[in-house]
């Protein structure tokens, strides 16, 4: 396991230079295995894996999915380690961070929003606001189905930064629902997971709700 500072600062970095070999989170993942997979498929489907435009797919798929999972191989507690004293102890809620994650059953994309809100705990310690984000990309860099993404984030609200509260709402739209299947477009799947104050007392969960929903 590596800092989910040092995997997320590298991934990003790496996204800037647009070079894909040999990072910590592609060395981390059997690469050669994915590949021989991935030929497999392609031959499964009556594909030929050896003409011209697939010959480095396989290959390219392997650094795809080592990108896209990367989260497994991070340790979520290290991400909100940065807190401060702010004396703030009512809500801070961060609307509208961008999700992308891959549905387990299908390995297909889903994507949408979160709004993430915490109740900071008594001693009115706040994290930094792009560690919420990283807490998603954390968690959604995995296989994953929506209703665990929403629980896994508020729960280590919770834990790590003691919070009084937390609330999690994700708007999906699930691609293995658009594209195949039932083939609904549009369609978006709403979860929420709710704990601390905002689980006992619905007028304060009905106030964040209300800020999560003011457009
Ligand atoms: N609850 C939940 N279900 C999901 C999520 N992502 C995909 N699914 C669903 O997972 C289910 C898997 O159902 P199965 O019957 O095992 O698989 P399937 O035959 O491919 O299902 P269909 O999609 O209905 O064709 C489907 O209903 C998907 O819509 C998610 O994040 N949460
Ligand atoms: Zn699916």
């Amino acid at each position: 396991m590596i800092s989910a500072q040092d995997e997320l600062d590298y991934l990003a970095a790496r996204l800037v230079d647009g070079k894909l070999t040999g990072t910590p989170v592609e060395q981390a993942v059997d690469l050669g295995r994915i590949e021989k997979a991935i030929r497999e498929i392609l031959i499964a489907i009556g594909e030929d894996p050896d003409r011209d435009g697939l010959q480095r797919t396989p290959a390219r798929v392997a650094r795809a999915y080592a990108e896209l999972f990367a989260g497994l191989r991070v340790d979520p507690s290290t991400v909100l380690t940065t807190t401060f004293e702010a004396d703030h102890e009512e809500l801070v809620l961060v609307r509208d961070i961008e999700v992308q994650s891959m549905c387990e059953h299908h390995l297909l994309p889903f994507k949408g929003v979160a709004h993430i809100g915490y109740i900071p705990g008594t001693d009115g310690r706040i994290t930094g606001l792009s560690k919420l984000a990283r807490l998603v990309e954390v968690y959604a860099r995995r296989p994953q189905v929506q209703e665990r993404l929403t629980s896994q984030i508020a729960d280590l609200l919770m834990k790590q930064l003691g919070a009084r509260g937390a609330i999690v709402v994700l708007e999906c739209e699930h691609l293995c629902m658009e594209m195949r299947g039932i083939r609904k477009v549009g369609a978006r799947t709403v979860t929420s997971a709710v704990r601390g104050g905002f689980q006992t007392d619905g007028k304060v969960r009905a106030e964040a709700m209300a800020l999560i929903n003011a457009r």
